[in-house]
């Protein structure tokens, strides 16, 4: 709740930044992140912001990489004189705003947004007001006519990606591949449904009582970009030195790590990663309720965070077999940002690598056994959960795509035991 438009006038809604009473002011650890206040909202141009900051605080428009080093030195706009601010979103496109004061952007006194074109939404339903906090199947991709049907192929074209209706999808910043539709189709073009459907999921039984679930649409896609950024900047991202096969290689791909206090520190490949809590991140809070919410049974108390920045970063075959997890873990991925493929493939059956020794046993796997594989195009705001056996009997990758260009953020929520 708490999506904050106090009032409309003829030209445009008024948001109270933040929601309530703190106004735009240093956080303290209980806050939520304003960029959390804002991903539950939709602004549109027209649209107010009221700032509401004391004296010796500032109110900063800034450039993109400003907002990400905090650098309050040469903003496009400067508002200091303390009190009210009513803020006009003259233009689409995204908005960094940060506090100048000294070390409260630091503290997380910054906001991005991103303002939509009038008439975007406007016939979807509710389009007037506030868009409530994501949950899953809650997804204006199936209400026909949204903003986001309208906007095809936005899984991969970074912050440029918002694009007005009914221009072209053929940006090169794309990943190579993506579906014209940015969607798989289901619901759309049943514009005006009163209630919105449960997110659709396919079950696949990948046999040996190994499973995977995939919610295509599990985040809307707005609420799903508000998420991306938020961890996009504000994640302590770490590429650690790792080991395999006795050799030291960087980790091709951002990492981080958060975890309930008290748990089994996980250790991969050489490496123990510091865990991180909850509470530095209230967002992922949100994130793990979205999916318990779609996941009643589950009980995550960690979470992995990859970002592939590029094609380039990837992650190689493995299980996510450690013994912390237990012999059936389930684990629930979600993915932001650039669409990627996710490949499982059947590891080799005991009994098969035991049957006779080296050579023959491997020339007759390659006969008559072709490894079992299977592919899923996890696109921006999907969750696909693995679960029963399939990390004692299956690998699974996210391999390289040379034309992938910009970021895809996955989380894996895990339950240590
Ligand atoms: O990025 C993904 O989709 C998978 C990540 C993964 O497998 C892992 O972190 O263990
Ligand atoms: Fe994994």
């Amino acid at each position: 709740g708490g999506a904050g438009a106090s009032a409309s006038t003829p030209a445009g809604r008024v948001f109270i930044v933040g929601g309530g009473p703190r106004g735009w002011s240093q956080p303290t650890p209980s806050d939520e992140t304003y960029n959390h206040w804002a991903a539950k909202n939709r602004f549109h141009v027209g649209d107010f912001l009221d700032f509401n900051y004391v004296k010796n605080d500032s109110v900063l428009l800034v450039s993109r990489d400003d907002y990400k080093l905090c650098n309050a030195s040469r903003p496009e706009q400067r508002f200091d004189a303390g009190g009210a601010l009513r803020f006009r979103l003259d233009r689409n496109g995204d908005f960094y705003f940060i506090s100048g004061a000294p070390g409260h952007c630091d503290a997380g006194q910054r906001m991005t947004l991103r303002v939509m074109s009038q008439h975007d939404g406007d016939n979807k339903a509710g389009g007037d007001a506030p868009a409530a906090a994501p949950a899953p199947g809650d997804d204006e991709d199936d209400s026909g006519g949204s903003f986001s049907s309208r906007t095809p192929g936005s899984g991969c074209n970074g912050p440029s990606r918002l694009r007005l209706a009914g221009e072209s999808p053929s940006d090169p910043h794309l990943c190579a591949n993506q579906s014209a539709d940015g969607g798989d189709g289901a619901g759309e073009g049943e514009g005006g449904a009163a209630k919105k459907p449960e997110a659709r999921r396919e079950v696949t039984d990948l046999g040996g009582g190994s499973e995977v679930v995939h919610v295509p649409r599990f985040v809307p896609r707005e609420a799903a970009w508000g998420w991306f950024d938020y961890l996009d900047t504000r994640i302590p991202w770490k590429r650690p030195t790792i080991r395999v096969f006795g050799r030291s290689a960087v980790q091709p791909r951002d990492t981080c790590y958060v975890a309930d206090q008290g748990l089994t520190d996980l250790k991969y490949s050489g490496h123990q990663p510091h865990a991180h809590s909850w509470d530095e991140f209230p967002v992922l809070k949100d994130i793990l309720k979205a999916v318990h919410e779609a996941l009643p049974e589950s009980n995550f108390n960690s979470l992995l965070l990859n970002r592939y920045k590029t094609g380039s970063d990837y992650v190689s075959w493995h299980a996510d077999d450690e013994p912390l997890y237990g012999p059936t873990p389930e684990i629930a991925s979600v993915t932001f940002g650039c669409e990627r493929e996710f490949l499982l493939r059947k590891k080799p059956s005991k009994s098969q690598a035991s049957l006779g020794s080296g050579e023959s046993a491997r020339k007759r796997l390659k006969v008559s056994a072709p490894q079992q594989q299977h592919s899923f195009l996890l696109k921006h705001g999907s969750l696909l959960v693995m679960r029963g056996y399939t990390q004692r009997d299956w690998h699974h990758s996210v391999p390289k795509r040379a034309k992938a260009s910009s970021p895809r953020i996955n989380l894996t929520f895990r339950r240590v035991l």
